[in-house]
């Protein structure tokens, strides 16, 4: 139990943005060439040639031109990529199709010219709302409700009402949202998934689609698909096997892209392998909506997962296809399969992996030590499954980048599994990846012991049990160094291995805290206040995702990831390190891709991975890919005619 002298502070803080931040100006070494024009991942722009209306023109959305900022702009400066000139929307549905399209729909702000032009009158109410009208009665309603899985709800019928207002609401708002439509709201929406269905979003595959999965992805309606999240739903969060319901992961995750990483809502496709399930309580719930048998395993499971690639790579061939959230059992082999052959990546790997760098390397700077000093601190990792071994992995490479040698390296890493501290006694038990990592000695140590042999100056928690860090621990911790840097970085927050609270209270206030789900900075009885970061793999993926498929990369590289880390951990201003927070504000997110999106960019061009940037591009990345970021506006609807002369 606390004592009441910690108490989380009602209001989550909202942090600054300050122009402090150094600027990596590297600039792209290599230019490659494309041999087809770049196609671009902004909805309603490009492919539609007839100019808008007088009246479009004077609509009163208020568009300002963007510029593409030196440095961290201040609150409010960051425009999000917003455009002068909105080329109209050119649709062949007309009428009331146009409202039930959620690509299309405005909802009751289409002007009266659109509203005859398109066959609109009548069906609406009379009075023309703005955006901005729009968000702020959709807000008071939403904030009425009494719980977030209400909100949720609400949340998704909008996304299926009017994806424009639905992602414009998620960037004007992303503090609030995020936490609504992604951890840790989304655990709960996964699981009452089934019984809360209201309408399909996304594509299922399951054992009875073998043979004919190529065929049915041209069910999908899109035809230029740019990001595929996928699951199996075999560990959905830290909630385990939730089956067909683990839908809202690749739904949750692609909102972000949309919202967070300037990917157009019409190119991302969220997908569930449904493979059956091992969850006995989805197995006997009449309700359960995917398929009611045992998991596939063995080669039978992975050759469904490869006609599913061949399919979508077949209609898609430039696709990206992120893995998310497979069970530990599969993800690695999976990864290794595709990751050459494939524009691919796991979130849960190599994602968590480059966050949790970029934030330590933060959290290194605010101990006020030498980022470079990665591989002599001494990092506990608890948990051995995918996203531990894919933090040690990044940090591994990381350390090597910074000039230590492989064996000053391994030294560095202490992981725990639920059986202690790995050592080497149980090599012969351990993946090709955990291995490397296994201690010499002290196998099956307890983490208290680890604690007070060893005084880890980093302690990083991905075990899904909510928590593992008790007091014991982490006072021990606090003992053994000044400032402890701890991460519980297991979702959704019941599954934290201790709360932001316990965290300063056990240290004195003295830790660097970030966790996976976000937690409210706490108030301590001194009076002061102890600002908390969040560490969640969304600070990545959708930069690495717009970079990625922006270059038309041939493939996502190790190397990558790290330029990604390094991109993310240079966006937080000195002010925010030196109140603990080691993570950019979430309303920077836009920010934080766009400058990742570039990094990767430079990257994949520096290693001939390119495809697709051309001279003029690369002239200046900044701005191609502030161009190609999806804005959430309504643009200008017109009918799509066949003009013959
Ligand atoms: N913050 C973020 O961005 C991310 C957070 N996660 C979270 O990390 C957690 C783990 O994810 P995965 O690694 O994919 O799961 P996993 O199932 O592959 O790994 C869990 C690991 O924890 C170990 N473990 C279980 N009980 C333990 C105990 N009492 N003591 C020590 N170790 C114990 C297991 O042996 C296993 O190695 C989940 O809650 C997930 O939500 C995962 C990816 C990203
Ligand atoms: C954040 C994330 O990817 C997970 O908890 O699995
Ligand atoms: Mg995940």
């Amino acid at each position: 139990m606390l004592s009441s002298s910690a108490r989380v502070l009602a209001t989550r803080y909202r942090g600054n943005a300050s122009n402090s931040w150094k600027r990596n100006s590297q600039k792209a070494a290599v230019v490659t060439t494309s041999s087809s024009p770049t196609s671009s991942p902004v909805a309603a722009t490009r492919f539609f040639a007839t100019l808008p209306t007088e009246e479009d023109d004077a609509m009163d959305v208020k568009v300002s031109p963007w510029e593409v900022p030196e440095q961290v702009p201040d609150e409010g400066e960051w425009e999000g990529c917003r455009r002068n000139f909105m080329s109209p929307l050119q649709i062949s549905v007309r009428g009331s199709d146009i409202l039930t399209n959620p690509l299309y729909s405005k909802g009751t702000a289409f002007k009266n010219g659109e509203r005859d032009r398109l066959r609109l009158r009548g069906l609406l109410p009379h009075r023309i709302m703005n955006i901005h009208k729009q968000i702020d009665r959709f807000l008071i309603t939403l904030r009425d409700l009494d719980s977030n899985i209400r909100k949720n709800i609400m949340l998704e019928d909008l996304h299926d009402r009017n994806e424009t207002l639905y992602h414009r609401v998620l960037v004007d708002h992303m503090e609030e949202m995020a936490p609504l439509i992604y951890t840790p709201t989304v655990g709960q929406a996964c699981q009452e998934h089934s019984s809360r269905f209201r309408r399909p979003r996304g594509m299922y595959f399951s054992e009875e689609d073998r043979g004919h999965m190529a065929a049915m992805v041209y069910n999908w309606p899109q035809p230029d698909v740019h990001v595929i999240v996928v699951t199996d739903g075999s560990r959905i969060l830290g909630l385990g096997d939730l089956g067909a319901n683990g839908m809202g992961i690749p739904v949750g995750k692609l909102s972000l892209y949309c919202a967070a990483g300037g990917i157009a809502p019409h190119r991302v496709l969220p997908v569930v392998l449904d493979v059956g399930t091992d969850n006995k309580e989805l197995l006997e719930d009449e309700f359960y909506l995917g398929a009611q048998k045992p998991r596939l395993r063995g080669p039978e499971y992975y050759h469904l997962v490869d006609e599913f690639m061949e399919a979508v790579r077949y209609r898609w061939p430039n696709v990206l296809v992120q893995f998310e959230d497979f069970d530990s059992s599969v993800a690695q082999r999976l990864l290794d399969k595709y990751r050459n052959e494939h524009l691919c990546f796991n979130d849960d790997i190599q994602g968590t992996g480059a966050t949790t760098l970029a934030g330590l390397l933060g959290a290194i700077r605010a101990k006020g030590e030498e980022v470079t000093s990665l591989g002599d601190q001494r990092i506990l990792i608890v948990g051995a499954g995918s996203a531990g071994i894919g933090i040690a992995q990044v940090l591994y490479g990381a350390m090597l980048e910074q000039g230590y040698t492989e064996q000053q390296a391994k030294d560095s890493f202490f992981i725990c599994d639920q059986h202690g501290l790995i050592g080497e006694e149980r090599v012969g038990k351990l993946t090709p990846e955990t291995k490397p990592f296994a201690r010499a000695e002290d196998d099956g140590m307890s983490i208290v012991d680890v604690a007070k042999k060893h005084k880890p100056t980093i302690v990083l928690g991905v075990t899904a049990v909510g928590g593992l860090f008790n007091e014991e621990f982490v006072r021990e911790l606090a003992a053994g160094v000044e400032r402890p840097i701890i991460f519980p970085l297991s979702n959704p927050t019941v599954k934290a291995e201790c709360t932001a609270e316990q965290a300063f209270e056990w240290t004195d206030g003295k830790c660097i805290f970030a966790s996976g789900s976000p937690f409210d900075p706490v108030e301590m009885v001194d009076g002061k206040t102890y600002y908390t970061s969040q560490c969640n793999n969304m600070y990545v993926f959708p930069g690495v995702g717009l970079g990625a498929t922006l270059c038309g990369a041939k493939k996502v590289s190790d190397r990558m990831l790290y330029i990604a880390a390094k991109a993310l951990a240079e966006c937080v201003p000195e002010e925010d390190l030196a109140r603990g927070q080691v993570f950019p504000h979430i309303s920077k997110i836009r920010m934080v891709s766009h400058k990742i999106a570039v990094a990767v960019i430079e990257e994949a061009m520096r290693d001939g991975l390119a495809t697709k940037i051309s001279a003029e591009d690369a002239k200046d990345l900044n701005e191609f890919v502030a161009r190609k970021m999806y804005y959430p506006e309504y643009v200008p609807i017109v009918e799509k005619r066949t003009i013959t002369i």
